[in-house]
């Protein structure tokens, strides 16, 4: 028997400590895997400019969502064998009574509806503007981002982004990325473990 939960992570905007949190709770948290939209970036080429001149990289456009949605379902399917591919499991290990655990991260998963339904839990990390600004400004993309790019493009987005995530999406907890690191981490694992055994307290029963 299979229980399954999915647990996204969302910060629209960069650097507010997505992937720190679940690569934690991958270490932490038994036959669990990452699915991380940013691996899913198209070509730069095939990203449009918008009419300021800005390359239009924070939109579902710019991602190849069906490739990403593809993972998750091939996870959901059969997460042991999902696993066991990508040489995270042991070969002769049970799959009776298992729980697999699909941490799904990105700055932008709640406004993809079919991949957003899929999730149980919903966490969003917020830092505000000033630290977000200084802390992508410390991060190098591949291209670059060029001057004024966060003024200009980043932030609008993640304001107009945020606003269609709040009407399409309820349910989410609303992490603060300004705490120090140790404590968002420890309350979020807290929070899955205790779903995780009602969860298997159900299997049980
Ligand atoms: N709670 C925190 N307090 C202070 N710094 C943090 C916190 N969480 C993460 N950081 C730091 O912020 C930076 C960005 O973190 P991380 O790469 O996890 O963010 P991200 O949201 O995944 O960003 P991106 O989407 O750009 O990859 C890292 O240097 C990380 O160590
Ligand atoms: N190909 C990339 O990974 C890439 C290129 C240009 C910009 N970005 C930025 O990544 C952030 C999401 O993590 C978005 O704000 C993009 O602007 C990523």
């Amino acid at each position: 028997l299979y229980f399954i939960i999915s647990i996204c992570f969302n910060r629209r905007v960069t650097n507010g400590g997505k992937s720190t949190l679940s690569q934690f709770l991958h270490q932490k948290i038994h036959n669990s895997c990452i699915i991380a939209q940013d691996t899913y970036f198209k070509d730069d080429f095939v990203v449009p400019v918008d009419s300021n001149g800005f390359k239009q990289y924070d939109t579902l456009d710019a991602l190849h969502m069906e490739e990403m949605m593809k993972e998750v379902c091939s996870w959901k399917k059969d997460p042991h064998e999902f696993l066991r591919q990508r040489g995270l499991i042991a070969k002769d290990s049970s799959t009776d009574d298992e729980l697999y655990v699909l941490i799904v991260e990105g700055f932008l998963i709640f406004n993809h509806r079919p991949l957003n339904e899929m999730f149980d839990m919903r966490y969003f990390l917020e830092i505000p503007y000033d630290v977000c600004k200084m802390r992508r400004s410390m991060r190098v993309y591949a291209p670059p981002d060029p001057p004024n790019y966060f003024d200009g493009y980043v932030w609008p987005m993640y304001l107009q982004n945020r606003e269609e995530m709040e009407r399409i999406t309820s349910e989410i907890v609303f992490l603060d990325g300004l705490k120090p690191k140790d404590e968002v981490l420890a309350a979020v694992y807290e929070d899955i473990h205790k779903e995780i055994a009602r969860l298997q307290g159900k299997a049980a029963s």
